[in-house]
């Protein structure tokens, strides 16, 4: 049975789900059955839109006017995709990006995966969430934690979250949000990234004083939107920009966007391939409630996050187990400890300044199935008496198109230095994990 969207209309109040309402009714006459989804918006005005569905033989009116298969059906339709955003009375309907609010409702039944994305239809997330699960259904999130939160709630089985880009660096929040989340990476995408700069149609370049885009995609255009002097302005999203641009019919505003944003939002393409250089690419980490258990059978990448106490060649050290076992790093990052930013040093009674404390990312190209990156991590923990790793998880996963690893955030990381937790696996009996703790 098809249902098709058919259009928006103000419309009446008949039964209440949430803030929405939706009433089903017959069409007499017509074998066919409608029904009306109405939302209210916070400021209280009322937008609806309507749905039809072709009758299957069953279209006569019952004596109550309900119970009827279309009714049922249409109902399910509204129940299984209750996040439109309702902008105007004629306005396009586009997939509203999950919020806060949304993440007490329950999981849906569906046997396509739901991957959640942060930012709006035509974001360069949903591209990549549709590369990394390919005939997934991209669930777009206002914000990175709400994808987390909607992976850790069962709303959808992964998140598609990016990590860092070839020109503009690392998107530092996922790096902090992977130690607040208890979500495992268990694979990455890489996908290239050609910006686009989108104008309602009829603007000229010469019209633009202001561009508005993701802060990554802007500092990826450096260079062009130098040139052009414009404003820049950083929202959340590229393809959100583009919505924006072309919703609130700017005369004077661009948005640098993808290809597919300007055919969703119907804008003019002023220019294409803006980004400092042609070779853009931005890496997305694949996450799951489960880990994968790591083999030797492909390659892998491993990450690990720890600390380390102050003092010269304190992070030379930890980096030479790798290096002396011949293990490639492929990426390092160093985050504020949030929970301990700034650590006295012996000295600080008179007055010395303080040290900022730092938790270090490594990836690097190994299994943990392998006994040379079990060695290593066993220097780490052991070798240096001025090392002292507070927090150290890992886990391996596919490498190749596929990449880095996960996190479980683990008890050292929020109470302290308190030892080394290491995920032991038995590769003998089929690779099954299990954690163990080595107090310091
Ligand atoms: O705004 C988007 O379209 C996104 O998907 C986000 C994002 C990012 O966070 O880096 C993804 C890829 C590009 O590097 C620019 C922006």
């Amino acid at each position: 049975m098809a249902a098709t969207l058919i259009g928006a209309s103000v419309n009446g109040v008949v039964r209440h789900k949430g803030n929405t309402v939706v009433s089903v009714s017959d069409q007499p006459g017509s074998g066919s059955t409608e029904a009306r989804l109405t939302s209210c918006s916070d400021t209280g005005q009322k937008l609806s839109i309507r749905a039809s569905i072709e009758g299957d033989g069953c279209t006569g009116e019952n004596k109550k006017g309900e119970n009827k298969p279309q009714a049922h059906e249409l109902f399910r339709i509204f129940e299984d995709s209750p996040r439109f955003e309702f902008t105007s009375g004629d306005s396009q309907l586009y997939p509203r990006p999950l919020s806060a609010s949304d993440l007490s409702s329950s999981v849906k039944d569906g046997s396509q995966i739901r991957v959640a994305y942060q930012g709006v239809s035509g974001a360069y997330s949903e591209t990549a969430a549709e590369k990394a699960y390919p005939n997934c259904e991209a669930v777009p999130c206002e914000q990175f934690d709400i994808a987390f939160e909607a992976v850790e709630q069962w709303l959808v089985e992964r998140a598609v979250l990016p990590i860092e880009n070839s020109l503009g660096g690392s998107i530092h929040r996922n790096y902090d949000l992977l130690l607040r989340h208890r979500l495992h990476i268990v694979g990455e995408v890489q996908l290239p990234i050609r910006h686009c700069l989108l104008a309602n149609h009829g603007v000229r370049v010469e019209d633009l004083t202001r561009v508005l885009s993701h802060p990554q995609a802007l500092a990826q255009c450096e260079n062009t939107l130098t040139k052009l002097g414009v404003i820049r302005e950083a929202v959340d999203d590229t393809a959100g920009a583009a919505q924006f641009v072309a919703l609130h019919k700017l005369k004077d505003t661009a948005a640098v966007a993808s290809l597919g944003a300007a055919r969703i939002y119907d804008m003019n393409v002023l220019a294409q391939d803006i980004q400092d250089d042609v070779d853009n690419i931005t890496r997305f980490l694949m996450l799951a409630r489960e880990p994968v258990i790591p083999g030797t059978d492909r390659p892998f990448k491993t990450s690990i996050v720890f600390s380390l106490e102050e003092g010269p060649g304190v992070l030379f050290k930890a980096l030479a187990v790798f290096a002396m076992r011949n293990i490639n790093l492929t990426k390092i990052e160093s985050r504020p400890q949030r929970k301990r930013p700034l650590r006295q040093p012996v000295e600080s009674s008179n007055g010395a300044p303080k040290y900022f404390d730092y938790l270090f990312y490594v990836d690097f190209e190994a299994s943990m199935a392998d006994p040379n990156s079990q060695n290593a991590l066993r220097h780490l923990k052991v070798s240096q008496a001025t090392l002292t790793i507070s927090e150290l998880y890992y886990q391996s996963i596919p490498s190749g198109v596929m990449g880095p690893l996960g996190v479980p955030m683990t008890k050292a990381l929020t109470e302290g230095c308190v030892g080394i937790k290491v995920q032991v696996f038995n590769w003998e009996d089929g690779g099954v994990g299990e954690v163990e703790w080595f107090p310091w």
